[in-house]
């Protein structure tokens, strides 16, 4: 039951259609009453041989007119419980939606998307349905229920009502205790389920590699092994649950003999009619649904609970980045970058120190390195992905982790090293930063990519579907098409994370090129070290700090990892060149 309590502010908020449908059950529990009532007066009235064709068509008559009136208002409350119960789906489908979207990295670090998804879609389905069946079947057995015991006291005999029900206590001290076993249980069902849902999600994303390893029979395997587990969980579930069914028949059928038994016995002493007793036992037979309502109802509730709880655990969690100040506006100009230390959320090691560096307004800054030497970690600091680290970054003196979060995220574009593409078209990923772009805008950005030739290719250029993530475009056009998207949002901050790795070196210097031609600052990681000789200024980063820093040509010419790698790299184009040569 304390499920109700936390949902109370759903029904405060949609008291009048709780209000109207637990009338309409009340009204359908009175004409409910009725037929058992009038069967037993005929029986006596047949026993009694005093059965008139005008008083029989009357009774006939109430009884039709009993049901005619339970038909509206059993859609009445249908409609009325049912139809709210989608409002409280809606939102919390809604509230968890918008809890994904604010929240930040390392949330998504914990969490896998396939119990995200199981969250969003079983649990929520869970919580509906105690607004709908589980008011139900509360509501119904408490009014059908209390109206049968009452009609059987007023009309047939109270102490044969109260000796015929004597087994009904049992069903209160069953419920209590398997109601927390079927809620344990189900929390274990839906955990299993979450487990399922983030096998299925990651073996269908990453099909291909299965399918190119020929490993289709261990994932199959593997995915069976979870299969199982939710066909266990949901075994034990129902294990429980399956108890509390038969348990209801047992205490009906000993409600049925003693009703027979007591009953028999009080008609053959005189002190019940016969009739009376049909209407006993016609009332005993509709005290049966309330009975199995209470069966489905507990193992609604516990259902229900068990999944509000992993809702609430979910929402329960707050972003990690730093409230901002009221009133405070992005600026614009210098940046800055002074880190202390940086580790990831439950990381003990630094994988940045000391990196200190300046981001003149319009400057084109590149950022080389070993793998592995925190390239990538910076530019997600840049673009507020963490803001736990020590030091500062700032923009105009003001420390970035003080602006709001929204604001500054639009004056940033950033493309992380793997960018994901939406379903859709060409052009709607384009303008995903910016939909209001005008269409010479779209064009000159396709250009500035190089895509424009590619783009008219298409079967249906701009609209040509890009399938899941872009599987319908090659590993390069994907890239092209990620930096235009970050290009149409006219960002005053370009962040990139090696966003032309895919993309032949003749066109990535073509667009490299457009690029230093920007307004925009630029802070650009890459593995291409050809291509940034045209840059303003060089970082070098290794093991998490800055190890070299200048302008591209003094850093070629000094010892160090900038001037070794990129000798190295044209020795090996020179060595291609040579080769290519002798083939032509
Ligand atoms: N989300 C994360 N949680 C914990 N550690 C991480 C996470 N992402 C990266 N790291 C670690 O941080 C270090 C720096 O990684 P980072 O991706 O910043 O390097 P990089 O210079 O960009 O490498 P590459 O050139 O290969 O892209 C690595 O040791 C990496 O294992």
């Amino acid at each position: 039951m304390a499920i109700l309590k936390q949902l109370g502010w759903f029904f405060r908020q949609q008291w009048r259609q709780y209000l109207g449908g637990v009338v309409a059950l009340i009204l359908v529990a009175i004409c409910n009453v009725i037929p058992a009532r009038i069967i037993g007066n005929v029986v006596d009235a047949i026993s009694a041989h005093r059965v008139v064709l005008g008083w029989l068509l009357v009774q006939i008559g109430i009884m039709v007119s009993a049901a005619l009136i339970q038909y509206f208002l059993r859609f009445a409350w249908q409609k009325l419980l049912y139809g709210s119960s989608y409002v409280l789906e809606r939102q919390l489908r809604s509230q968890l939606f918008h809890h994904f979207m604010v929240m930040d990295p390392s949330f998504y670090q914990r969490w896998r998307t396939g119990d995200l998804m199981a969250h969003a879609t079983n649990d929520v389905e869970a919580v509906r349905e105690v607004a709908s069946y589980g008011i139900l079947t509360l509501a119904d057995s408490v009014i059908t229920g209390g109206s049968m015991i009452i009609a059987m006291g007023a009309f047939v005999s109270w102490r044969l009502t109260v000796i015929t029900l004597l087994p009904l206590p049992l069903l209160v001290v069953l419920s209590h205790h398997l109601g927390n076993k079927i809620h344990d249980a189900y929390g274990r069902a839906q955990q299993a389920f979450g487990r399922l849902n983030n096998k299925t999600q990651e073996s269908i994303s990453g099909i291909k590699v299965v399918q190119s390893l020929g490993e289709e029979e261990a994932d199959l395997a593997d995915f069976h092994h979870y299969v199982q587990q939710v066909l266990h969980t949901n075994l034990r579930a129902y294990f429980w649950d399956a108890l509390f069914s038969p348990a209801t028949t047992l205490i009906m059928g000993m409600a049925y003999i003693i009703a027979i038994g007591v009953g028999g016995w009080a008609v053959g002493q005189g002190q019940l009619s016969v009739g009376q007793l049909v209407t006993m036992i016609t009332y005993l037979g509709e005290l049966v649904w309330p009975l199995f309502a209470i069966g489905t109802l507990f193992n609604t509730l516990e259902r229900g609970r068990a999944s509000y709880d992993r809702i609430n655990a979910l929402l329960a969690e707050k972003p990690a980045w730093l409230p901002a100040p009221a009133g405070v506006s992005v600026p614009t100009g210098n940046m800055a970058v002074a880190i202390d230390h940086f580790s990831y959320p439950e990381e003990k090691d630094d994988v940045l120190h000391d990196v200190r560096f300046k981001i003149p307004a319009g400057a084109k800054i590149g950022l080389v390195g070993p793998t592995g030497s925190g390239k990538s970690t910076l530019l997600r600091l840049l673009v507020r992905d963490f803001d736990h680290y020590q030091g500062k970054i700032s923009v105009a003196g003001q420390d970035i982790r003080q602006l709001p979060l929204e604001g500054y995220r639009q004056r940033v574009a950033y493309v992380p090293q793997n960018s994901f593409l939406f379903s859709t078209t060409v052009e709607r990923n384009l303008r995903f930063g910016n939909p209001a772009a005008s269409t010479q805008r779209l064009h000159q950005v396709t250009a500035a990519v190089a895509m424009a030739d590619e783009v008219t290719a298409m079967p249906e250029q701009y609209q040509t579907m890009v399938g899941q993530d872009g599987t319908n475009l090659s590993g390069g056009q994907k890239q092209r098409l990620a930096l235009g998207r970050a290009l149409m949002k006219d960002a005053q901050l370009l962040v990139l994370d090696d966003p032309l790795s895919a993309v032949d070196a003749e066109t990535a210097e073509q667009i490299e090129q457009r690029l230093e031609q920007g307004r925009q600052s630029l802070v650009m990681a890459t593995s291409r070290l050809s291509t940034v000789s045209q840059l303003d200024w060089l970082i070098v980063m290794e093991k998490g700090t800055i190890t070299e820093q200048g302008k591209p040509a003094a850093l070629a010419n000094q010892p160090g990892w900038y001037r070794d790698t990129l000798q190295e790299q044209l020795r090996r184009k020179r060595l291609e060149d040579d080769l290519n040569g002798q083939t032509d």
